[in-house]
């Protein structure tokens, strides 16, 4: 059996048994059979059947939030968000996939010739427990889109989730095999990969099994998009908006209990106005409320397992050990860590060189722009940054010098369906959402038309 347990209070939200390899082998059959008239329906059906999907979220909103709430532990408020933006995913490629996806015309010698965007098959999707509704859709909605079938191999801790999921297109009324979860551990995914009838693979989750993923998928020449983890830096300058800066670092660091990829993990601050914001900053992570995550009051929830929040205290006392001092919590009662500030960060100590996945963030005071640079280019990971200044002609200057998929400035990272959303260096390869993500999983077909 594969079991969910509510990380707040250890119940057992769900139990589902495992898929042998008969029932994988006939999940994935059924989904071929599938693809081959899918493939065939025009754009404005499947507009139609995902703008119902939409409608489904809204419509049970309460339901599906309540289930991520339940199986990870992120208060009710941020699930009923993840739900809506789900939602909002649904309409906008139902409204602009056609588009995205239409031939273009490239002007050559020839008669006529064109790139038609055609679908691959199913594509596996390998996905995390962090945001379980959002992380699903955002490659499903397009794949789906685009003609593709989908077949998701979802983290075992949010079984429920992913079991909701195919009930949303099922009750949206896509056809049996265009979306179907497979209920199994990460034992058989291997040979899922090598399935001729899998065309492509998309992983969210960590470095490691990225590579495991890739590895295999690589050997069998199927594409893969990797969305790994992320150590994002945000980068205040004394020449922020202190006020604004402050709140909007707190929810960088700590919306999701911090589990988020893109999430700010390293809090890089100009000396001239550390001692300032320092304080403003602790004053505000003090305002989070925790608490039962079903209730509105609670703005951080606990983390999802309580293995992660073992973790979490091992890479606190590492930069412990190494001189870090403790501004404002650092204790943990099972998967509950308090929302913790640590000073004097180095960048010897894991906290700043590793991905720290929950609502811990160190500081780390620079110089100048040169030395602010370097920190937060000083990372494995990729995947963005945010810089805070009141300066636009510098932030202009500075955007080019970030080694990362993203830059925001004066916003914390996030992904919004019109940007594309993918990272540099270990935070993987490849682009979800907008344009780029539809286009990530089609081939793209070159015509050439000749008249003698
Ligand atoms: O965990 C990373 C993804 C979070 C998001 O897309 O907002």
């Amino acid at each position: 059996m594969i079991k969910s347990i509510n990380p707040y209070n250890q119940e057992i939200v769900y139990e589902v048994a495992e898929f042998d390899r008969k029932e994988v082998e006939n999940a994935i059959d059924r989904a071929d059979t599938q693809y081959a008239i899918w493939k065939e329906i025009p754009f404005s059906e499947r507009s139609v059947l995902m703008k119902a999907a939409g409608q489904e979220l809204r419509k049970n909103a309460r339901e599906y939030a309540e289930v991520i709430t339940q199986e990870m532990g992120k208060p009710i408020t941020q699930a009923l968000a993840e739900v809506e933006k789900c939602a909002a995913l649904c309409d906008y490629y139902a409204e602009n996939a056609s588009k995205m996806l239409a031939d273009k015309i490239i002007e050559t010698e020839a008669h006529k010739s064109y790139v038609s965007y055609e679908p691959i098959g199913i594509v596996l999707a390998i996905m995390p427990w962090n945001y379980p509704f959002w992380q699903v859709m955002r490659f499903a909605v397009p794949a789906l889109m685009a003609g593709n079938v989908a077949v998701l191999k979802h983290a075992s801790n949010v079984m429920k989730s992913a079991m909701s999921i195919e009930k949303i297109f099922d009750r949206a009324g896509f056809p049996a095999g265009c979306f179907t979860n497979l209920p199994i551990g990460s034992k058989m995914v291997e040979e899922i990969i090598k399935n001729p009838k899998i065309k492509a693979v998309t992983l969210t989750g960590s470095e490691a099994a990225g590579r495991a993923v890739a590895a295999v998928a690589g050997n069998e020449i199927k594409k893969t998009v990797l969305e790994l983890g992320g150590s994002n830096a945000l980068v205040v300058f004394a020449d922020c908006n202190l006020q604004k800066t402050v709140k909007t670092c707190v929810q960088a660091r700590f919306q999701n209990a911090g589990q988020s990829c893109i999430a700010g993990k390293r809090l890089l601050v100009e000396s001239s106005i550390a001692e300032e914001f320092t304080k403003a900053f602790i004053e505000e992570v003090g305002k989070l409320r925790s608490g039962d995550p079903l209730s509105e009051e609670t703005t951080i929830g606990t983390m999802a397992r309580v293995d992660l929040a073992e973790e979490l205290e091992k890479q606190l006392q590492d930069a412990l050990d190494k001189g870090g001092e403790v501004l404002l919590g650092g204790k943990r009662n099972k998967a509950y860590f308090e929302p913790t500030v640590i000073g004097n960060v180095t960048t010897d100590m894991s906290i700043f060189k590793e991905e720290v996945f929950g609502p811990l963030i160190g500081i780390t005071t620079f110089k100048d722009e040169k030395e602010a640079i370097s920190l937060s280019n000083n990372s494995p990971f990729g995947l963005g940054v945010t810089i805070f200044t009141e300066d636009f002609e510098k932030a202009f200057r500075l955007v080019p010098i970030f080694n990362e998929g993203a830059v925001f400035v004066n916003e914390l990272v996030k992904s919004d369906q019109r940007l594309p959303f993918g990272g540099t260096k270990n935070s993987g390869y490849g682009r979800e959402l907008s344009q780029d993500g539809i286009q990530e999983f089609v081939n793209k077909k070159t015509v050439y038309i000749n008249k003698y």
